[in-house]
């Protein structure tokens, strides 16, 4: 069976199922502002700053831009698809672009999550 667009709605069913093969996505709030979140952690302001750069590069290349949430440590990123007022796959797939941001051991990103 063809996959559904990439934009699309997900099921809340979907929804659940995609999440259950992430690390750490969770999901957050409701109705037309439901979405995924992660929080990952820093060392510093520095680090936690590279991490957010990196995300913006990934958000104008796949043309779909996450919320952020900076503290001085820790940086939370909540994806939803405002088109479609929902999650869609195009989430999943970013929220794995910013998980490959961190696959490197956390002695060298200084990342944990
Ligand atoms: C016109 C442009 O392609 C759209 O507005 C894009 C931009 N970035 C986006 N980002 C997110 N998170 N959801 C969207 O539906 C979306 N749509």
């Amino acid at each position: 069976m063809p996959s559904a667009p990439a934009r699309t709605a997900l099921t809340a069913t979907q929804i659940i199922a995609s999440l259950a093969k992430t690390e750490g996505w969770k999901l957050y709030g409701d109705g037309a502002d439901v979405a995924i979140e992660k929080t990952y952690r820093f060392e510093n302001f520095l680090k936690t700053m590279a991490f957010v750069n990196a995300i913006a590069y990934i958000a104008e290349q796949q043309d779909h831009h996450p919320e952020l949430l900076l503290t001085y440590s820790s940086c939370s990123v909540r994806f939803n698809t405002h088109d479609v007022q929902g999650v869609s796959r195009s989430d999943f797939e970013c929220a794995a672009l910013v998980d490959a941001l961190i696959g490197a051991p956390a002695s060298t990103t200084g990342a944990s999550t």
